[in-house]
């Protein structure tokens, strides 16, 4: 049994080559805590194209910037469906949204609605105002904490919560001081969704048990569900009730461009868009600076070319803003680094095969093969990158055209296709200024007897955004003139 499970196989049907699978369970007790490590390892073994059953489900698992290139250049209709996991039913009511959902013409819909009227550039450049509130709100607060500990992670959170709500529903929800206890009890559900959401539902993999719920997921997916929906649906009703008044001050906010399209879609629909953007957007953000954060503290000469480079620009008279970013390298190139090594979304969202079947590499991918993108192994496939493992900004500044934005299919943080992030450039964008300002503002000391900071604990834990295991505590020490912040 062990010589047939670890040598290379060729199943039979043409499928790609992978490791025996059991009986009933395939081959998910091989995904261990960490999937992705584990995945990663696995097809070192069985190739860039490697098919294993979790469960029952068959599923391929691609590894290598040559077989993402070619699926998605010549199948992307194919591959533009996600899985249908048990989750997404609940948090996308029926999936009646966009993440969890196959590839309708609703989606496609909601795709358009989100580009053009959230996230187009215009619309971006509306809220400018707002991302600068938070960014001066974050870089003030941590310097009164001058000297103590600060749970970074939790002002992160609170910053790209705040822009994103504001975009959403015109108004901040985290620290402000109207806000209710309903607010906080709302912002506490989404980020109990997201960990749901990432927790690995046993059913999903083998259906034959789903009615026993052995681990009690569908129970809190709806008692979740219950509480979000509800909050969610007041605040729509309120808004359809009693409209505000629109002026440059109070531009139209994303729920109100819903509210606009009338009976083309329902309120479930709305509510579950709304949703849909606050679970892809916040804790990806803050989570991914969190990781740039520690990879930089633990690397101080990092740290001092980023400082240099924005003395140099920025100067030390007024904080970073949006329009220096594009004359910092050196920070693009650490949020790329940070998301090549530490990508939060390392197997992406799981897709499936439609409208197949499809020959890859001489396999065959059958209708209804789920489809993982290992954005992770190829981010350290060493064929293209040296000492992958290495934080390394420096090979971003030597490879400048690497982008992050699912055309170069190397570096893939925000996925491909026709599934791609819509987020992306805001996502990216608020990593690199997170970067710059934290970096600008204040010197830092890590928390704790720590006496190499090379020894900072990266161990992280897999979710739908894959976050470090050990929150960063960090000291922050503010080093420009009080007028400043
Ligand atoms: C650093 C920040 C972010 C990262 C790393 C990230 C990563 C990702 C990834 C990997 C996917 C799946 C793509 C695929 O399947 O190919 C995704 C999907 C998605 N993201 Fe992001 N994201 C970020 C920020 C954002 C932001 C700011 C928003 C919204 C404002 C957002 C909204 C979404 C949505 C709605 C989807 C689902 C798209 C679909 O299913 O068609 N994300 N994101």
């Amino acid at each position: 049994l062990w010589f047939s499970s670890t040598r290379r196989r060729n199943p039979p049907g043409n499928l790609p080559p992978g490791p025996l699978n059991l009986p009933v369970i395939g081959c998910l007790h091989k995904l261990g805590s960490l999937p992705h490590i584990s995945l990663h390892k696995l097809s070192k073994r069985y190739g860039d194209v490697m098919h294993l059953k979790l469960g029952s489900v068959s599923t391929v698992i691609i590894s290598s910037e040559r077989a993402a290139r070619e699926i998605f250049k010549r199948h992307g209709l194919e591959f533009a469906s996600r899985a249908p996991l048990i989750c997404g039913k609940y948090f996308e009511n029926d999936y009646n949204g966009l993440v969890f959902s196959q590839y309708t013409p609703e989606v496609k819909l909601y795709r358009k609605l989100i580009n053009t009227h959230l996230l187009s550039p215009t619309k971006l450049k509306v809220y400018d105002g707002i991302r600068r509130e938070e960014q001066c709100r974050l870089a003030r607060s941590l310097s009164y904490e001058r000297g103590n500990p600060v749970l970074l992670r939790q002002k992160l959170h609170n910053m790209n919560m705040n822009v994103i709500t504001y975009m959403l529903f015109g108004k901040r929800f985290c620290g402000h001081h109207k806000n209710t206890a309903n607010v906080d009890e709302f912002v506490q559900a989404i980020v109990e969704t997201v960990r749901l959401a990432g927790v690995f539902n046993v059913s999903d993999y083998i259906p034959g048990i789903r009615w026993l719920d052995v681990q009690g997921l569908e129970k809190k997916y709806k008692q979740l569900m219950d509480r979000i929906n509800r909050h969610l649906l007041s605040i729509l009703r309120d808004r359809q009730e009693d409209p505000p008044v629109f002026t440059s001050d109070e531009p139209m906010a994303f729920i109100d461009v819903l509210i606009s399209m009338g009976e083309k879609l329902s309120n479930t629909t709305k509510i579950t868009l709304l949703l849909d953007i606050l679970l892809g957007a916040v804790d990806t953000s803050a989570l991914s600076l969190e990781w740039a954060m520690a990879e930089l503290l633990r690397h101080p000469a990092e740290f001092s070319r980023a400082r240099s480079q924005i003395d140099a620009i920025v100067g030390k008279e007024k904080l970073v803003d949006e329009s220096d970013i594009a004359k910092l390298p050196y920070v693009e190139a650490i949020a790329k680094e940070t998301m090549r090594l530490r990508s939060v979304a390392p197997l992406a969202l799981p897709k499936i095969v439609q409208g197949g079947p499809i020959e890859l590499d001489g396999y065959t991918l059958l209708d209804g093969t789920v489809i993982y993108i290992s954005s992770y192994s190829i981010g350290l496939d060493e064929r293209f990158w040296k000492d992958p493992l290495e934080f390394r900004p420096q090979r971003f500044i030597d490879l400048p055209d690497i982008d992050v934005f699912g055309q170069n299919f190397n570096l893939l943080p925000f996925g491909t296709g026709r599934r791609v992030c819509p987020g992306a450039k805001l996502g990216f964008d608020a990593v690199q200024m997170g970067i710059a300002t934290l970096v600008q503002g204040f010197d830092w000391k890590l928390d704790g007897d720590l006496d190499d900071p090379a020894k900072l604990n990266m161990d992280q834990t897999f979710g739908l955004v894959c976050q470090k295991s050990q929150p960063l505590v960090a000291i922050p020490i503010p080093r420009l003139d009080s007028h400043v912040y």
